[in-house]
């Protein structure tokens, strides 16, 4: 310990980070105020949040604020705080490294895309470094909360790869951060132009900010400081003000400060629940765009806690269940204990009344969306809807009103988009027609040219396509809807119910009949590989297809199972010739090859599904010799 100074070099991750903000934040520059001021802002949630245990850190001084201030001479500004403040050893860890979870991730994604990288490194959250945006050597002095006054420090750098650290005698506690402008940034030295960017973007914060007051001088010709401070901010948490007060700019702005977003939130909704089970405030947001980690299920930024306007914590995730991770905002009880614990936020039942609450406001709001604002909906669709699909194994209770958000691709849509909603596919279903037919792929393009689809396209029967990752598992909670009973086409015998017409049951015994004795051959051939052989009315163009058994799992279920490292069950799929076509036609004389056509039939049937063969190579042989069969 002592006065030393020493010298210590930034983590990789904090250089690349400096480098990359100060490149591509240049033109959102302001934000340094908006972040250095809403880290000043935690540093006194932090404190308070501390001293409910421990009175004593206040000190002799509760009143927590936030002072910004300048100096046209030194080319200074001040941002100080009566926080919780930092220790030398915080220094050290918090201003040179970044510990957030992610960080390769994040820096995996970027693209060397300015706007992009912006856009991204404003999710990652760009906090205290932003100085830099702005300054070319940015000193902190602080002292922590409880710490005698000999034991302040102060740190600095000029952002090029290393810090310095050495003690202070700091009586007063808190953190004062000094930015030494860069050349060109004269424009910041106003206490008019702090005052506009403090107004754009911390208006929220629920502290006082405060700036020297000023007045116009006739001598000096220009404005100068009464050393009166007054303050610039209602210092009224947003969401605790009435919704009339509050401008759509304002809902916007405050959605930024929470979720180093770039980008206006899609939509949000504003809630005061009273009476019933608990009484809390809840302000959530839908992002318009999905964040770089959105697939992690565990990576829950959404919610802050606040407890009679008092912080509690980030990411409650007991607060928004995990099919809801995308919703970010504020959630404020009147009833929890300031003292509350992620532990007993999880066992306590006013939290499950909180998390119902909101999952039912977001439910409204998302519903809304979708009558009134079909294309946010589909942006909103295009961005999460593979997330909300969890919704319908996560959260049994809301199943209904969750199928009734989801969108589809199918075989009347134009293209990949997911448009199409059941009750659409229902209004639209052919007379006398039972079921909601989808076929699964591991692509949109597989499952629109599945030969399952075949005898669907000549009955003008809608198929809806799914090749979401999700859709095996979202479907095995999805079994009808408004009492129709979904049905995929590549399970089971084709039941098309009022839609086979007389015609087709008769040609189907005509050709059973016909096909009995190569059926009978095909079975005996292929018994390890496939359970049954049959004749079907299903394909129109291709040859054979197979398909799973009634009970069985899909062929692309097993496969997903498989790449999961998971025991697929052995189950044998069926194969299902298309008597029409010429290939099957020919089973009935074909003599000297016949063990290679079935076999390559069986193997094209494969493929055409999506599948692997077991045998390449063996394929390609039998093909091979059959093409030598053909004369030139
Ligand atoms: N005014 C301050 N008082 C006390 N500690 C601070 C202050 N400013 C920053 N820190 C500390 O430095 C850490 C790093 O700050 P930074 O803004 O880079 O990231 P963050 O606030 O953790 O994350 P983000 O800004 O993405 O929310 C903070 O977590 C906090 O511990």
């Amino acid at each position: 310990m002592g006065a030393m100074k020493e010298t210590m070099g930034f983590q990789t991750e904090v250089k690349q980070l400096l480098h990359l903000m100060i490149h591509s934040l240049y033109s959102n520059k302001e934000i340094f105020l908006r972040e250095l001021v809403s880290n000043a802002s935690d540093a006194c949630d932090k404190l308070r949040f501390e001293a409910i245990n421990n009175a004593g850190l206040f000190e002799s001084d509760s009143e927590l604020k936030i002072r910004v201030s300048f100096d046209k001479e030194a080319r200074t500004i001040t941002i100080e705080d009566n926080g919780i403040g930092l220790s030398r050893e915080d220094a050290i860890e918090h201003l040179g490294t970044i510990a957030k979870s992610g960080t390769k991730e994040f820096f995996g994604k970027l693209s060397g895309d300015q706007q992009k990288d912006a856009a991204l490194i404003g999710q990652f959250g760009v906090g205290f470094y932003s100085a830099f945006i702005v300054a070319d050597k940015v000193t902190v002095r602080s002292r922590k909360a409880g710490l005698p006054a000999a034991q302040g420090m102060e740190w600095e750098s000029k952002g090029d790869g290393e810090f310095s650290v050495e003690a202070l005698e700091k009586a007063d506690r808190g953190t004062q951060i000094i930015l030494h402008l860069k050349a060109d940034e004269e424009e910041l030295l106003s206490g008019w132009k702090l005052k506009s960017i403090l107004t754009k973007y911390s208006d929220h914060i629920s502290l006082p900010i405060q700036m020297l007051k000023e007045e116009w001088d006739e001598e000096a010709g220009g404005m100068k400081a009464t050393g009166e401070w007054e303050n610039v901010n209602k210092a009224n948490a947003l969401w605790a003000r009435a919704k009339s007060d509050i401008t759509p700019e304002q809902y916007n702005e405050f959605y930024k400060t929470i979720s180093f977003d770039f980008a206006d939130p899609l939509a949000y909704t504003h809630n005061r629940v009273e009476g019933g089970r608990s009484e809390y405030t809840s302000l959530l947001y839908v992002p318009a765009k999905a964040p770089y980690d959105l697939w992690d299920r565990n990576q829950q930024k959404g919610i802050k806690l606040y407890v009679k306007r008092v912080f509690i914590m980030d990411d409650a995730e007991q607060l928004m269940p995990p099919y809801m991770r995308f919703v970010k905002g504020v959630i404020d009880s009147a009833d929890l204990p300031l003292n509350v614990s992620r532990e007993i936020l999880q066992e306590s039942r006013d939290v499950k009344a909180i998390r119902e609450g909101s999952v039912k406001k977001v439910l409204g709001l998302l519903e809304d969306m979708a009558a009134n604002e079909a294309e946010k909906y589909a942006s909103f669709w295009a961005e999460f809807g593979q997330v909300l699909k969890e919704g319908m194994g996560d959260d049994p209770a809301n199943k209904e009103r969750i199928a009734k958000l989801l969108r589809f691709a199918s075989t009347q849509s134009e293209g990949e988009a997911q448009t199409v909603s059941l009750a659409d596919y229902v209004a639209r279903m052919k007379e006398g027609q039972e079921k909601i037919y989808y076929v699964t792929a591991d692509t949109y393009a597989a499952a629109k040219y599945s030969p399952h689809l075949e005898v669907f396209k000549k009955k003008g029967v809608e198929v809806l396509l799914l090749s979401d990752r999700v859709d095996e598992w979202m479907l095995s909670y999805l079994q009808d809807f408004e009492g129709k009973e979904l049905q995929s086409c590549a399970k089971g015998g084709l039941d098309l119910g009022a839609l086979e017409d007389e015609n087709d049951k008769e040609t189907k015994k005509k050709v059973e009949d016909e096909f009995k004795d190569v059926l009978k051959k095909v079975e005996d051939l292929l018994k390890d590989r496939i359970k049954e052989a049959r004749v079907t009315l299903r394909l129109t163009d291709s040859p054979a297809c197979i398909v799973a058994d009634e009970m069985g799992m899909s062929e692309h279920l097993k496969r997903m199972l498989k790449q999961a490292g998971q025991n697929a069950p052995e189950s044998k799929p069926i194969l299902e010739l298309n008597p029409e076509h010429p290939f099957i036609q020919r089973l009935k004389i074909e003599t000297s090859h016949f063990d290679e056509w079935v076999n390559v039939l069986f193997d094209q049937a494969v493929l055409a599904e999506g599948g692997q063969l077991d045998d390449p190579a063996g394929f390609v042989r039998r093909l091979n010799m059959l093409l030598l069969t053909v004369k030139a």
